[in-house]
């Protein structure tokens, strides 16, 4: 049989009906907050989740959702490429080529289904591709039920902001796909009532056409890890199992999950118990990564007639393409605004304003076409891989990191495309420190997945994945004014002030950021460092549930191992020099003399006077909310004294560049590198074949 081009390249790895973690029930799920299960008020309770590996054979979930089998009819075949919230891309996405092989009739390559004949092979029966915008996850009205501690905080769970990304995407995803003779399904509400309502369609359309004939039906997505996610697909199986079963028929479905969004192949990781036993700190890790794993070659974009949609859609014969093509809120031309999602006027305009001073690349848009052109551009175009490196902690501009980040988190983009952009680049211009650097970090978001993989909910846990021991020590204080001011920037310091405005302001924070203001709300301000976790959640543009909460909790010291505490003026000493990055974002500060810039507190009333600024309570610029004499709670406890100036971890970035990385001879470049060696020595990869 001949195999679609995408799948000839190389293995990839699926799973079929993951084991499902116990978590809340599906009727909690449809009926209470359903979007508040990852904020679980319990990590005491917390048990294990039992050991699954990747790619065994079809679970037995799945198999007890397929009605038994009698006469073994030729069925119809229905094939829906479910794309979920990380895979928002045609090139290389593994689960859309298992999508399309099972359309060319082959289910038995990993697995046979009972009772399910084959089609002629070499005539594809086309893909139904479908996108839900789940409605429980957007608008501006979500409580958090996290327990009692927690009740008073609302956020909503996507700014409006990452909201239009998405729709920009998924815009995008539609128009590629039509452009090659296919569509996008495009549905609002929950995703197991729409698949659902689609599968007895389906189901009813065959039966009424053909009352001999099954239907074999095929619902594949990108396999995800996280609770939330997988309640969501639980849901899904559960609902498409019972419209499935029609009075007087024999369909079938056929429900997987293929894992496709990280470089490395979980299945080949060189750990006893594979990803389940990867260590708890990213070094060693990394070590054994690079030696022994290869990142896998990027599959191609099927080919357009294997991306047709089924013949009786197009041709709008069944009861099913009557559907599809109706005008509900699930069709072939449906699109949501902004408003249908449920935002209000005041986020719609917040999320549409532009601010001059962002970081993001200009006229940035979601979708896989800008996140091709932005890889394009930063490495080609503008040839900025090369000094990566040098200018990673910047924190002014679009060009001192890649950006790649916000299309990463929605899947526009594949990491290992950017990984053999890279080993290009080499071939082609240079190779040095830098070109390896951005395939490095790119292996610091492997790891968070592969972390949230092995340690389940246990990163969204106030007591994190250190456990309970570790929670003991620490004594988190919870002052709703205080978490107020840090996420206005109004700490009184200015380097985190500047980054949480520069984050409302435009759901972008640097990772120098990042790490500051983290450090700062879990460490120094002591504060339950998931409000931390659950703000990012919200207003940031590449929010990944991986990166953030794994980061968060690392930051927090609750992933077990030392706590890094990043000292706030020396890091801004060290990456903001002359002040120029929180002049930017605190303009009351514009004319405070270099040397009170990053701490303006110590300015006596007649400096005040002479750079007109007054600093206090109630003043232009607020004192800091935290005593900057005090040694943090935490560091008394755990390690008898100060912590330094921020031990690289979380990121692995030392190095550190002020003036935005223009200024070479900066005397403080190097400090941070000094403090962790071991991981910011060149490594290596490489692919599993030559790339062609
Ligand atoms: C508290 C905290 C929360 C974070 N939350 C997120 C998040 O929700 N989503 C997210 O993508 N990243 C998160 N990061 C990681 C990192 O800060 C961002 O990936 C990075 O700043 C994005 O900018 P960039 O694309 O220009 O990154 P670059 O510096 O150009 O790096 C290239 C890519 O490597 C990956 N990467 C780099 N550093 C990390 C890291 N520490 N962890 C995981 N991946 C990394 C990202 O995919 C990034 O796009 C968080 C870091 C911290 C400290």
């Amino acid at each position: 049989m001949s195999l679609p081009n995408c799948l000839r390249q190389r293995k990839f790895v699926f799973s079929i009906g993951s084991l499902l973690i116990s978590i809340k029930p599906i009727s909690s799920l449809l009926v209470t907050a359903p979007i508040s299960i990852r904020h679980s008020s319990q990590p005491d309770l917390f048990t294990r989740h039992p050991v699954r590996h990747f790619g065994t054979s079809l679970s037995s979930t799945a198999i007890n959702d397929m009605p038994n089998t009698n006469d073994n009819p030729t069925p119809g075949c229905l094939n829906i490429h479910w794309f979920r919230q990380t895979d928002l891309r045609l090139h290389d996405n593994p689960a859309l080529c298992r999508t399309v092989e099972l359309s060319r009739g082959n289910n038995t390559s990993k697995r046979s289904i009972p009772g399910a004949a084959a089609p002629n092979p070499t005539i594809p029966t086309g893909i139904v591709p479908l996108y839900i915008f789940d409605s429980r996850l957007y608008g501006s009205t979500v409580q958090f039920q996290s327990g009692e501690r927690l009740k008073h905080n609302t956020s909503i769970k996507v700014s409006a902001r990452r909201a239009q990304f998405l729709l920009e995407s998924i815009q995008d995803l539609r128009h590629h796909l039509e452009t090659r003779g296919s569509g996008l399904v495009v549905a609002l509400g929950e995703p197991e009532q729409i698949l659902g309502r689609i599968v007895a369609e389906a189901a009813k359309s065959i039966g009424r056409e053909n009352a001999a004939e099954a239907l074999m039906m095929n619902v594949v997505c990108q396999e995800e890890v996280c609770s939330e996610e997988l309640a969501v697909e639980k849901a899904v199986r559960a609902s498409i199992a019972k419209a499935i079963k029609q009075p007087g028929t024999n369909h079938k479905f056929n429900f997987e999950t293929v894992w496709g969004s990280t470089m490395y192949d979980p299945n080949e990781l060189p750990f006893d118990n594979g990803v389940y036993g990867i260590p708890d700190t990213f070094t060693p890790f990394r070590n054994k990564v690079e030696k022994n794993c290869d990142i896998g070659v990027p599959l191609d974009v099927p080919a357009d007639k294997d991306l047709a949609l089924p013949k009786d859609v197009k041709e709008k014969t069944s009861s099913l393409a009557t559907f599809l093509c109706g005008d509900s809120q699930c069709s072939l031309s449906y699109m949501p605004s902004l408003a249908d999602l449920g935002y209000s006027e005041e986020d719609i305009s917040e999320a549409s304003a532009v601010d001059s001073r962002s970081a993001l690349p200009e006229n940035y848009r979601g979708g896989e076409s800008f996140a091709l052109q932005r890889v394009k551009e930063y490495i080609w175009t503008k040839d900025l891989l090369k000094i990566y490196f040098d200018t990673r902690n910047g924190m002014i501009g679009s060009d001192y990191s890649t950006k790649f980040a916000p299309w990463l988190a929605l899947g526009n983009v594949s990491p290992r495309y950017i990984a053999r952009e890279c080993a290009k680049y080499e071939e082609q211009r240079v190779q040095n420190k830098s070109t390896y650097w951005v395939v490095f970090e790119l292996l610091w978001r492997d790891y968070f997945k592969f972390f949230a993989k092995k340690h389940g909910d246990r990163i969204f846990y106030l007591s994190g994945t250190a456990g309970y021991k570790a929670q003991s020590k620490r004594k988190w204080g919870m002052d709703p004014k205080l978490i107020q001011a840090w996420r206005d920037g109004m700490t009184g310091y200015p380097l985190v002030d500047a980054n949480m405005r520069e984050l409302k302001a435009t759901g972008f924070m640097s990772n120098r950021g990042r790490q500051n203001v983290a450090s700062f709300l879990a460490i120094d301000m002591n504060m339950d460092w998931r409000y931390g976790a659950w703000h990012f959640e919200e207003l940031l543009l590449d929010y990944d549930v991986h990166s953030n909460w794994g980061n968060w909790c690392s930051a927090a010291g609750m992933t077990g191992g030392r706590l890094n505490r990043f000292n706030i003026v020396k890091q801004s000493k060290d990456y903001d020099f002359g002040g120029e990055y929180v002049r930017l974002w605190c303009p009351e500060l514009k004319n405070v003399p270099d040397r009170y810039v990053h701490s303006p507190w110590e300015m006596s009333e007649a400096v005040m006077k002479e750079c007109g600024v007054k600093i206090g309570p109630g003043r232009d610029y607020p004192s800091p909310i935290v005593d900057p004499s005090a040694t943090p709670r935490v560091m008394m406890n755990d390690n008898g004294g100060r912590g330094g100036g921020g031990r690289e971890k979380g990121g692995g970035r030392g190095g550190g560049r002020s003036n935005n990385g223009r200024d070479n001879s900066n005397p403080n470049r190097g400090r941070g590198q000094r403090q962790d060696m071991k991981s910011l020595k060149t490594g290596s990869y490489r692919f599993d074949s030559k790339y062609v």
